[in-house]
């Protein structure tokens, strides 16, 4: 059952045996490789080098094992720092006394080296907000979504051969190496066709996966710094969760390699912090201690303008 893998995962009390989680680094009957078109996009290596498997246990759920450049890690992650978490998006630490007031929480870190605060933000929406207590979305709780991701998940949704995407909803979540993600479906979409695309970056996750009901039992996998995980078709529905955190077996966002960077227009800012150490240090300390997930859905159906 979920529930009991889940508690096994997490536990601290026991030694837990991780070799019955699934490791893109291992050459396993469970994945099915998918090929794909081939193209190219600013933070990716070209599409043609990307390794992409479906787990043959879960049809539908589909992973890309980094395919990202080592720039192309450090842009996502000073957009979810940097950016993703001010306002006007919606933040955990908006609804607590203490910290309701901080716009630019990043930007108070860094100039206070307040390291409890930092540990504050779990997580952050953009575009719809997930109202977490009805888990609906309404027109009424809504902010722009930012162009970029837009850009990047219609990229994804095409070589993957899913057709247009309309990148409408993210959650971004903040992990520290004792954070877990409990047990859920993401069925609030009205539009449950369309896939939900999930980028990891820092620490590993150990992801657990069950099926459409609690009972079903789970099957575990790694997902480590610049994997995208795409839940679709029967996945889609199914009950997940994050059990454990564990430290990074290798840290590809640390070193950059000089190569050309086909940035789109409006984004050289950040840029410009990704190829200055000085500049990134405080980005790459974050990561050492903590997973960042971007997790992308589309809300509306086909022909709907809005909810
Ligand atoms: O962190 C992850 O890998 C999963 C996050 C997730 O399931 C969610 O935000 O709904
Ligand atoms: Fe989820």
């Amino acid at each position: 059952m979920f529930k009991d893998s889940f508690k096994y995962y997490k536990s601290r009390s026991q030694i837990v045996d991780f070799s019955q989680v699934l490791d893109l680094n291992k050459d396993t009957p469970n994945l099915k490789k998918i090929d794909i078109k081939s193209e190219t996009y600013f933070g990716f290596h070209p599409t043609h080098t990307w390794e992409v498997f479906e787990v043959v246990a879960r049809p539908g759920l589909i992973i890309i094992k980094n395919p990202f450049t080592n720039v192309g890690q450090r842009y996502w992650a000073v957009r979810c720092l940097q950016d993703y978490s001010k306002r006007p998006y919606k933040r955990n630490i908006d609804s607590v006394k203490s910290t309701a007031d901080i716009d630019d929480w990043w930007q108070v870190c860094n100039v206070t080296g307040d390291v409890e605060l930092l540990k504050k933000l779990r997580w952050s929406t953009l575009g719809y907000h997930h109202n977490w207590d009805t888990k609906y979305y309404s027109e009424e709780h809504k902010t722009e979504f930012p162009e970029d991701l837009q850009n990047v998940t219609k990229f994804l949704s095409s070589v993957l051969n899913f057709g247009n995407y309309s990148a409408e909803a993210a959650i971004i979540n903040y992990y520290h190496m004792d954070s877990t993600l409990s047990g859920h479906t993401d069925h609030s979409e009205p539009n449950l066709n369309a896939p939900l695309f999930s980028f990891s970056f820092g620490q590993t996750a150990v992801f657990l996966i069950g099926g459409k009901l609690k009972e079903d039992s789970a099957i575990s996998m790694f997902l480590r710094s610049g994997d995208i995980l795409v839940m679709s078709g029967d996945s889609r529905l199914c009950y997940h969760g994050v059990p454990r955190i564990i430290n990074a077996d290798s840290r590809p966002w640390e070193s950059i390699m000089h190569i050309k960077d086909d940035m789109p227009k409006g984004y050289e800012h950040i840029l410009k912090i990704c190829k200055d150490e000085k500049l990134w240090t405080c980005f790459g300390d974050y990561l050492t201690h903590s997973r960042i997930n971007m997790n992308v859905r589309q809300v509306l159906n086909k022909d709907q303008e809005s909810l």
